[in-house]
């Protein structure tokens, strides 16, 4: 189980720089599994160009290396608090993809503005609110972590599952480490979108509610008209 995770974790770190979200060695990826409650996390620092499955670190929920001969990533911290918080998640991708990087410096969240946002997020992706000067004294990536969940408050994570922190970048989730990195394409894309729909009308409007419900619910509720698969 842990070996397979190992090697989950490691393609989705490695489509990290192939879909174009990070550059150098940004970002991070990582995978839990939910019997043992240990993670498996990128390594901090190391080139992607050169990872292997057992480069891959493994922690426990207190953060504690169990096994991995790297020191694991910097935003260790942030990822254990989102799979403590987010009991529906298993997989966390953070990057600094470009567009939604700057979404996230500008503080601005963004809005449902249509159905390929629709498809994936069920509403508005949320951006934290600033880090208060304690926060970033104190343990940085746990606070960013409890931040989060703070902003999550009244929404839910396996609905919405992405989050862009104030003057940082985002972190995306979903129910394994590839499912977390779709959605961080997909946050992307629509990240360049909302952009661009702002830049031809700047007074453009959140979609639809009935729009963002049929969009929303089809895709994840009965009916669904996504997951056919050609025989
Ligand atoms: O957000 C940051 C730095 O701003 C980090 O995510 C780094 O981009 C990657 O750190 P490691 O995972 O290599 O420790």
């Amino acid at each position: 189980m842990l070996e397979q995770l190992k090697q989950e974790v490691l393609e989705a770190n490695l489509d990290l720089p192939r879909h174009g979200l990070v550059t150098f060695t940004w970002g991070n990826a990582s995978g839990i599994d939910r019997e043992t409650g240990l993670v498996v996390i990128k390594p901090s620092g190391i080139d992607y160009n050169a990872m292997k499955a057992e480069d891959m670190v493994v922690v426990d929920r207190k953060g504690a290396v169990v096994e991995g001969k790297w020191k694991p990533s910097s935003d260790t911290a942030t990822h254990l608090v989102l799979y403590e918080a987010f009991p529906g998640i298993g997989g966390i991708v953070h990057t600094h993809s470009p567009w939604a990087t700057s979404w996230a410096q500008a503080g601005r969240p963004i809005p449902a503005l249509g159905t390929t946002h629709a498809d994936y997020f069920y509403g508005e992706i949320p951006c934290t609110r600033p880090m208060r000067d304690a926060e970033i004294a104190g343990a940085y990536e746990e606070e960013t972590g409890r931040v989060i969940v703070e902003t999550f408050a009244g929404r839910e994570p396996d609905d919405i599952p992405g989050v862009l922190v104030h003057a940082h970048a985002p972190f995306v989730w979903g129910t394994a480490p590839a499912t977390a990195v779709h959605h961080a394409v997909v946050l992307e894309e629509v990240a360049k979108m909302a952009y661009h729909t702002f830049q031809l009308r700047p007074e453009a409007q959140p979609m639809a509610a009935g729009l963002l419900d049929r969009h929303y619910l089809r895709k994840h509720g009965a009916g669904a008209y996504y997951g056919q698969t050609a025989t």
